[in-house]
């Protein structure tokens, strides 16, 4: 018999439902489109109605199928979280770095010294690919756990052809078993890896020449992403891979001005990426460019809280027409974390949005910033049935009690993946 849930009485149901394309920006962004009293159907893996209870009552009456129903009186009911970037195929673990900064080493010291990326490197070239999928399975869980149900997932811990496609083999392969959706990026260009100190160059010519067409080719990334920052890849090194990237049908992200004003937002809006990352040292200039040009500002306030750095300027992106999505950025090194709520809380309390505009950067415009806002982001009709019930009674309760996991029930394509 076919199977159905039906989870009625919500407090609020958030739906974040609208008729607007595209990512949203100023107002648009604390636009909730709340149903109190909500109600939710899901069959199939597909969202079939959203209403009220009373309105969905009719649906209930006239169904065939086996209906688990959920009395969500009193709880908050959401859209599955989307976390636009993480680096999460990756092996090994860098807590000694974490003292080593408490102590007063720098991020880019670190780095520079062979630890950091170049550690994480090492630890995941020597992984097999079934460790790293083991590793890595178990970080999926604990998105889940913590109402993810979408994320996008980076390479850049090989830094050669091998191990590049080993960590994308390994979240397509995570794609068919696990129930999480993995949007694959291809970063060669994460570091310069040690074997091509002081040649950089070939590296590059090594990511246009060869990396780039084989991902491209084995359809192994939709993305294509560069650490532009002082001492990493430049600026008009960054444009080529993009443009190279590009001329495969990778579409192209930045981590742009995170230690460093480098110009990196006004080169995501020059390349036509869809997103630029970090953006901690984002000068107005570069505020102003992304505006113009729609580039989303993927922002990472608990990167910017681990580093101890000051968070991005999202109030003022926000206020300056630039649609804002945030992310965890999880990572073995800047931000260990696999909680969007933190990341959601901190996006408030660090970078003055508000608990509406945090919630949206954390689901609707997180799927445009890796276009995946046809099937998720949103509780619409016809869109994948991935929905959270949280423990708190509003989406502002949620946003307030911080450092909690408030998860109840996560439902991925209908099923109950979580409570
Ligand atoms: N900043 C560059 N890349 C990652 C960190 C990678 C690492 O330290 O392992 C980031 O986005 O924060
Ligand atoms: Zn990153």
């Amino acid at each position: 018999m076919r199977k159905a849930v039906w989870i009625k009485h919500a407090s609020q149901l958030v739906t974040l439902a609208s008729k607007l394309k595209g990512p949203r920006v100023k107002g648009a962004m604390s636009e909730l489109a709340i149903i109190e009293n909500g109600s939710i159907w899901l069959e199939d893996g597909i969202i079939q109605a959203v209403g009220t209870t009373e309105e969905l009552e009719v649906f209930y009456t006239e169904s065939e199928a086996d209906v688990e129903i959920i009395d969500a009186t009193g709880h908050l009911v959401t859209p599955g979280l989307v976390d636009p970037h993480t680096h999460i195929a990756f092996g090994g673990s860098r807590e000694k770095e974490f003292e080593m900064r408490l102590e007063g080493a720098t991020y880019m010291d670190i780095m520079n010294a062979g630890g950091g990326i170049h550690s994480t490197t090492r630890m995941t070239r020597e992984a097999t690919e079934n460790e790293l999928v083991i590793q890595t399975s178990k970080r999926l869980d604990s998105f889940l756990a913590h109402g993810v149900t979408t994320i996008e997932g980076k390479s850049g811990y090989g830094l050669d052809l091998e191990t590049e496609i080993k960590q994308l083999r390994v979240m397509k392969r995570l794609q068919k078993e696990h129930p999480m959706d993995i949007v694959p990026t291809f970063m060669g260009a994460h570091a310069v890896p040690e074997a091509f100190k002081d040649r950089e160059e070939d590296y590059v010519n090594l990511i246009i020449n060869d990396m780039l067409p084989l991902v491209a080719k084995e359809k192994l990334a939709k993305f294509n992403d560069v650490f532009c920052e002082v001492g990493v890849f430049t600026p008009e090194q960054t444009e080529r891979i993009l443009e190279a990237g590009k001329s495969h049908g990778l579409i192209p992200k930045i981590h742009a001005d995170e230690i460093e004003p480098y110009k990196g937002a006004e080169l995501a809006a020059k390349v036509g990426a869809i997103s630029a990352e970090h953006l901690l040292k984002t000068t107005e200039e570069g505020i102003q460019a992304m505006a113009e040009k729609g580039v989303i500002a993927c922002l990472l306030p608990a990167t910017a809280l681990y580093l101890r750095e000051t968070a991005a300027k999202g109030r003022r992106m926000i206020d300056a027409g630039v649609p804002v999505a945030i992310s965890t950025d999880c990572n073995p090194g800047s931000s260990p974390t696999t909680s969007m709520p933190l990341v959601m809380n901190l996006a408030c309390i660090s970078m003055r949005l508000t608990p509406a505009e945090s919630l949206c950067a954390a689901t609707y415009n997180a799927a445009c910033a890796i276009q995946m806002e046809d099937k998720v982001g949103s509780l619409e009709v016809g869109k994948q049935a991935d929905v959270v019930l949280w423990n708190v009674q509003s989406y502002q309760q949620l946003q307030y009690l911080f450092g909690v996991n408030h998860v109840k029930t996560v439902w991925k394509k209908g099923l109950k993946v979580v409570g």
